[in-house]
């Protein structure tokens, strides 16, 4: 093995699989500074304390959902959305990810004329350009934000389905995600179920805030049961909770950094990650949102060595055993799997 790699380049190195990235969330510093060019408006809030939690710094979990709004609000033409999908995928595969799986809330802004299926459409064709030119594969869910009607959960759900055979595969899945303190998930359970009898997955924010370690709707949203759960972060304090997830063994998205800043968890020796991961639970190491965050994947997997003093090769297993987890099917995932093994050499060569 190569030790004279430190490890914060044999992170970036290590070929890596992203699962969990919103979008709006994802967009750096500089493309927000493009954003605010394109639309003409001044740079009030470039600075990096209003659209990013930086290091070292923690806030409520209300303030990533603020400054989403201030991203979103930037980006709502088609071409914006281009913009930031082609940006954020080309930061990812710097960042040595060779697969991710983006996820966006489609949105109707009726002022600029972008509709729900136009805005999907911006991510696609986004997604097509990078295709040749960057070395990753990029497939996509569609969000649900829970503070959405019913109605609105549907029309996404259903422009999923018809995409799935439009995008040639590329569209995979829904998501539900949104401020986790608002409404109630058992809502969106009907058309969540509609979205995974047409075949689509589903990964579902659960449990990310306390409250939810007790509230009907986490047990209802475990037995759909989803095929991924985003943070899952109070999962293992109800025993009920925890039961259910090893039986169906669902797979966690964590988020480190994002849970730490945003206050969920008090620091990163606390965090879920440990326990879920001494017991040998399928865990996949994700950012959420890296550009509010402040982080990328290299950094998310160099804060695990550091903080659970795990070593390369369980590095490597981690980000190897994400692959099981990836929502593109069987075929790519043999062919990413045999795309790390050739990756590995290299990697581990002895200098
Ligand atoms: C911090 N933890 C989180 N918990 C729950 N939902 C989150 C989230 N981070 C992001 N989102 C969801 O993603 C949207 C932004 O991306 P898109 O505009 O859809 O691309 C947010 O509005 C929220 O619904």
């Amino acid at each position: 093995m190569d030790e004279a790699l430190g490890l914060a380049e044999f992170c970036r190195q290590l070929p890596k699989v992203e699962l969990h990235a919103h979008l709006s969330g994802s967009v750096s510093e500089t493309t927000i500074q493009k954003l605010q060019v394109k639309k003409g408006v001044g740079h009030d809030h470039a600075h990096q304390g209003d659209i990013a939690i930086g290091k070292g710094e923690t806030r409520h979990l209300e303030e990533p959902f603020r400054i989403f709004k201030i991203i979103q609000d930037l980006s709502d033409t088609e071409e914006a959305i281009f913009t930031m999908t082609e940006d954020v995928i080309s930061e990812f595969a710097a960042d040595g990810v060779r697969y991710l799986e983006l996820r966006s809330t489609p949105r109707h802004v009726p002022h600029t004329g972008m509709t729900p299926s136009t805005y999907v459409e911006s991510i696609l064709s986004a997604i097509q350009t990078c295709k040749d030119r960057e070395d990753v594969v990029v497939r996509l869910l569609l969000a649900i934000d829970r503070r959405q009607s019913v109605e609105t959960a549907t029309t996404t759900v259903r422009l999923a389905q018809e995409y799935v055979l439009r995008s040639d595969g590329v569209v995979v899945g829904i998501d539900l995600s949104g401020n986790p303190a608002v409404g109630d998930g058992r809502d969106f359970i009907p058309v969540l179920k509609e979205a995974q009898n047409s075949g689509l997955k589903l990964a579902l924010h659960i449990a990310e805030i306390s409250q939810q370690a007790t509230s009907p709707e986490t047990a209802a949203l475990l037995s759909l049961p989803p095929d991924r759960v985003g943070h899952g972060t109070f999962i293992h304090h109800n025993q009920d909770l925890a039961d259910m997830v090893v039986d169906k063994n669902i797979p966690f998205e964590i988020c480190l950094t994002s849970n730490v800043k945003a206050q969920t968890v008090a620091s990163y020796s606390d965090h879920h990650f440990q326990h879920w991961y001494s017991k040998k639970h399928p865990c996949v190491l994700c950012t959420d949102d890296k550009g509010v965050f402040c982080t990328t994947l290299s950094e998310e997997y160099r804060h695990a060595a550091e903080t659970f003093q795990l070593t390369r090769p369980d590095l490597w297993d981690l980000s190897y055993h994400s692959i099981d987890h990836t929502f593109g099917g069987e075929d790519l995932k043999q062919q990413l799997r045999d795309k790390w093994n050739t990756e590995k050499e290299k990697l581990f060569q002895t200098t």
